[in-house]
């Protein structure tokens, strides 16, 4: 199993409210499978994400990666986590402004000690970025920006991808051919893929679709 989260609970700390967020959700994914998580809005879809990114922490339950249990890793092994079997792409993309194209898709991978140029340029014919190497992010539509935030994540040669409303911002076209080409990308890499979105249609494209309710899955 890559990804074995079990009965996590997660509250925040606001004077109003008590109820977690999360309230012992459970789920499983294995190597190379893609999940969809739906949810209403606020019902703790992107905490979620967050949690098995290592980027916030738990109350209780654990959350193992390839066997490896997360809550014990301290903030620097934490951080190595992103930078080399866990990937994220989410809807603030978080381009670098003053890096290129090429240097965008470099850079995670570079602190990471994975950088590999002949996939970086694959991975530019792939992405449809031919031409557009040397372009700043601001010099780019929302659907290249995207494409850019997939390579840079893949680049990475993650054993999981985490991404939060990948598409969200972007027309329905763009975002069927921007999903297409990361579904594609991580089937060929053999990479697992965990998205959250609210589009039932983009859900029917993953292996599975598990649904948060009550700080739940089901
Ligand atoms: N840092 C925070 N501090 C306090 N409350 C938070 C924090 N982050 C999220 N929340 C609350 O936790 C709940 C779950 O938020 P979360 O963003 O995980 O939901 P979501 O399902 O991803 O929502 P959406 O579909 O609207 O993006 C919401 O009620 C939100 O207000």
């Amino acid at each position: 199993m890559l990804l074995d989260v079990q009965n996590v609970t997660k509250t925040y700390p606001v004077a109003d409210s008590t109820r977690p967020v999360l309230d012992g959700a459970c789920l499983t994914l294995g190597a190379g499978e893609t999940l969809a998580l739906t949810g209403e809005s606020g019902s703790g879809k992107s905490t979620l994400l967050h949690l098995v990114s290592a980027l916030d922490g738990f109350d209780s339950g654990e959350i193992l990666l390839d066997g490896m249990a997360m809550s014990p890793l301290s903030d620097v092994q934490k951080a190595a986590l992103r930078r080399g079997p866990v990937a994220l792409v989410f809807q603030q993309l978080n381009l670098i402004p003053s890096l290129t194209v090429l240097q965008n898709l470099a850079f995670h991978a570079r602190l990471g000690g994975r950088e590999d140029p002949r996939q970086i340029a694959g991975l530019v014919d792939r992405l449809g970025l031919a031409g557009l190497e040397n372009r700043y992010p601001e010099q780019l539509s929302g659907g290249q920006q995207q494409r850019v935030a997939i390579g840079r994540a893949i680049a990475l040669r993650p054993r999981l991808l985490l991404a939060d409303e990948p598409t969200g911002n972007l027309d329905e076209t763009t975002s069927d051919a921007v999903l297409d080409l990361m579904l594609d990308l991580v089937r060929g890499a053999g990479t697992a893929l965990f998205l959250v979105t609210h589009s039932p249609r983009i859900a029917a494209r993953m292996d599975r679709h598990l649904v948060l309710k009550n700080g739940r899955i089901t």
